[in-house]
C-alpha cells in the first residue's frame, strides 16, 4: 500500500528549502556557463526520444535532493504497489493496471490469484478481428453495404484518449471516417450525423460505467436516428457496439452482448485508450499499429519500474514539475507540441494530469498544506507563439514547459519542418537567455532611434529570461513513440500524486456538478418560476425559462 508520508517534513524538502534560496535568483545563463558539460549532465536519451532538461533551474545538487525526495516519500515501493495490483485507488477499493493493457503477448501477471492478461488478450484478439473485418469491408450495414464512417460517443476519458491518439496518428490513417461526439449539447450529434449515411455507419458506445448522462443522451440520439431509415430494431446489432465494464447497462440499452468489448474496474477512464476504449484507434489506424502504441507504452512501463530515479524520466520530469509548483510558486505547466498532428495532446493531458492531481485531501483525508497539481494547458507551436507565448516571455508567472518535436516530419514539404524546428529551438533558447537592457538598448541605438527614444522603449523590450523548459525530442512521431511518450506523462502524474501524498485516481471532484444538474433537470420541465435555490441561481433559471 501506499506509504502516507507529508513530503514538507522530509529531510530532502528541508535541504530542497536551502537549495531554493541559493537559486531563486540565479540565472539559468550562470548556471551554463558554470558547468560546461550541463546538456550531458541533464538529459536522456531513450529509444528515439531525448529529452533535454538542462533548461531547468536546478545544480547538481539540488537533482540530487530532489531525487532523495522522491525516495524518502516512498516512490520505489508505490511503482511496486501500483504494477502488481494493489489496490492503490483506496477511495474507490481498486487496482490501478492500465499497465498491464500494455503487456505483451506471452506474458503473465496474477492478481489475487488469477492471470489478468488471459482476459485481456482475449479482448485485445476481438478488437483485432472486428477492426479487421471493418476496414475490410467484411463487416457489412443492415443493407449489405461496407461501413465507411465510425462514430465514437463517448466523453472525457472515453473520447479524448482515442481523439488525440488518432489525430496524432492521423498519417497512419485508412479509409474509415471516424468521428467523435462527446457533448451533449445537441449540435455534436447533429452536426456529425450530417456527415454520415445510416446505412454505412457504425457506433460505438463508449462509456466505462455506462451510465454517463452526455453519452447516453447521445447514444439514444444516434439510435433514433438510425431507426428513423432503418426501421428495424434487429439492424441495430450491425451498427452499434458497445465499449464498457457494465454489460447489465449495455444489454439494457439494446447492443448484443456479442457486439460488447469489455474492460475492467481497474483501468481508470483517463488511462482507458490502451484497453477496449482504444476500438477507434483500432479501426482508423489499423490494430497492428494500436499494438506498437502499447508496445511503445509498455516499453516506458519497463523504463520507469526498472531505471534508477537519477536516469528515470517520468521521475524526473515529475520532480522538475514539483521543484516549480512547490518551491518557485508555478501554478500552471504548459505542454507545446511543435508538431500539429499533436494538437489535442495538451487538451488530453488536461484531463490525464487535472483530473488525478487536482485534490486538496492526503491520503490520510486530512486537507494538505501545500499545492498539489498545476494547471495543464498548451496549443501546438507555432501557433501558441502567436497567441500566448507573450506572457510566457513577459508576463509576471513562472510557466514551466515542456517542448516536443519530431525531428522528422510526416509532411516534408519544402522546408516547412526546417521553420517548424528553428522556432522549436529559438523558443527555448529565448526563454532561458531573455534579452538584458544593454541589449535592447543596443538594437534600438542600431535601428537609428534616438537616445530619447531608446530610453523610452528599451524597458519594453527587456526579456527576463530565466524560463525553465525541457526540450523533448523524438525522432519522429510513430505509434510506438506516441505510446512512449503517453505513458511517459501517466507516470509523472502518478508520481507527483505519491509526493503530493494524495490519490491520483479517484475523481470525486466531477461528481457535485452532475449532482446539482440532475437536481436541476426536473426543474426545468415546466413553466413553473423556480426558487429552489440561491437568487443568482434562481435568477438565472427563470430568466432562461422566460427566453426559451
Ligand atoms: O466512461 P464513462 O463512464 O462514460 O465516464 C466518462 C468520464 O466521466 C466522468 O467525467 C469522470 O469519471 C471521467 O473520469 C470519465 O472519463
Amino acid at each position: 500500500m501506499l506509504q502516507s508520508v507529508n513530503f514538507t517534513k522530509t529531510t530532502a524538502y528541508k535541504n530542497l528549502t536551502e537549495d531554493f534560496k541559493r537559486l531563486e535568483n540565479k540565472h539559468l545563463k550562470e548556471l551554463f556557463s558554470a558547468e560546461t558539460n550541463r546538456q550531458k549532465q541533464f538529459s536522456i536519451l531513450w529509444n528515439d526520444i531525448f529529452i533535454d532538461y538542462s533548461k531547468n533551474r536546478i545544480d547538481a545538487k539540488t537533482f540530487s535532493n530532489l531525487i532523495s525526495l522522491a525516495k524518502e516519500v516512498g516512490l520505489e515501493s508505490a511503482i511496486k504497489s501500483q504494477f502488481s495490483g494493489e489496490k492503490i485507488n483506496q477511495t474507490e477499493n481498486r487496482a490501478v493496471l492500465h499497465t498491464a493493457l500494455r503487456k505483451q503477448f506471452g506474458q503473465s501477471l496474477v492478481v489475487e490469484g488469477k492471470d489478468i492478461l488471459t482476459d485481456i488478450f482475449a479482448v485485445k484478439k476481438q478488437m483485432k478481428e472486428f477492426s479487421e473485418k471493418v476496414i475490410s469491408g467484411n463487416w457489412k450495414g443492415y443493407t449489405g453495404k461496407a461501413i465507411t464512417d465510425i462514430v465514437n460517443i463517448g466523453i472525457g476519458g472515453s473520447d479524448l484518449g482515442p481523439v488525440m491518439v488518432t489525430e496524432a496518428l492521423k498519417a497512419y490513417k485508412n479509409h474509415l471516417n471516424l468521428h467523435f461526439v462527446s457533448n451533449v449539447d445537441g449540435t455534436h450529434i447533429a452536426e456529425t450525423l450530417k456527415k454520415c449515411n445510416p446505412e454505412t455507419t457504425l457506433f460505438l458506445i463508449a462509456s466505462k460505467t455506462f451510465t454517463t448522462q452526455e453519452t447516453m443522451a447521445n447514444a439514444f440520439s444516434a439510435r433514433n436516428w438510425f431507426l428513423a431509415t432503418a426501421k428495424d430494431d434487429a439492424a441495430v446489432s450491425k451498427h452499434f457496439v458497445a465499449l464498457s465494464t457494465n454489460s447489465e447497462q449495455v444489454q439494457k440499452f439494446g447492443i448484443d452482448p456479442t457486439n460488447m468489448f469489455v474492460f475492467w474496474d481497474w483501468v481508470g477512464g483517463r488511462y482507458s485508450l490502451w484497453s477496449a476504449i482504444g476500438l477507434s484507434i483500432c479501426l482508423g489506424i489499423g490494430y497492428d499499429n494500436f499494438e506498437l502504441l502499447l508496445k511503445g507504452a509498455y516499453e516506458m512501463d519497463e523504463h520507469f519500474r526498472t531505471a534508477n530515479f537519477e536516469e528515470n524520466i517520468p521521475v524526473i520530469l515529475a520532480l522538475l514539475g514539483v521543484w516549480y509548483v512547490n518551491f518557485f510558486g508555478a501554478a500552471s505547466h504548459a505542454i507545446l507540441p511543435y508538431d500539429q498532428y499533436l494538437h489535442r495532446f495538451a487538451a488530453y493531458f488536461q484531463q490525464g494530469d487535472m483530473e488525478s492531481n487536482g485534490k486538496t485531501v492526503d491520503r490520510s483525508g486530512k486537507r494538505v498544506d501545500y499545492q498539489t497539481g498545476p494547471i495543464i494547458w498548451g496549443e501546438p507551436g507555432t501557433n501558441g507563439q502567436h497567441a500566448f507565448y507573450q506572457l510566457i516571455h513577459q508576463g509576471t508567472q513562472m510557466i514551466p514547459a515542456d517542448f516536443i518535436a519530431p525531428a522528422q516530419s510526416h509532411n516534408a514539404i519544402g522546408n516547412h519542418h526546417q521553420l517548424l524546428m528553428s522556432n522549436f529551438f529559438a523558443q527555448t533558447e529565448a526563454l532561458m537567455n531573455g534579452k538584458t537592457l544593454d541589449v535592447a538598448e543596443a538594437e534600438l541605438v542600431k535601428a537609428g532611434l534616438s537616445a530619447e527614444e531608446v530610453n523610452k522603449l528599451a524597458a519594453f523590450k527587456v526579456f527576463e529570461g530565466n524560463k525553465p523548459t525541457n526540450s523533448i525530442l523524438a525522432k519522429k512521431i510513430t505509434p510506438e513513440v506516441l505510446g512512449s511518450l503517453i505513458a511517459m506523462y501517466e507516470h509523472k502524474i502518478f508520481v507527483q500524486g505519491v509526493i503530493w501524498n494524495i490519490f491520483s485516481y479517484d475523481q470525486w471532484g466531477v461528481e457535485l456538478g452532475k449532482q446539482l444538474a440532475n437536481s436541476i433537470l426536473p426543474e426545468l420541465e415546466n413553466e413553473k418560476a423556480i426558487d429552489s435555490h440561491d437568487s443568482s441561481t434562481n435568477g438565472l433559471i427563470n430568466l432562461y425559462k422566460n427566453w426559451k
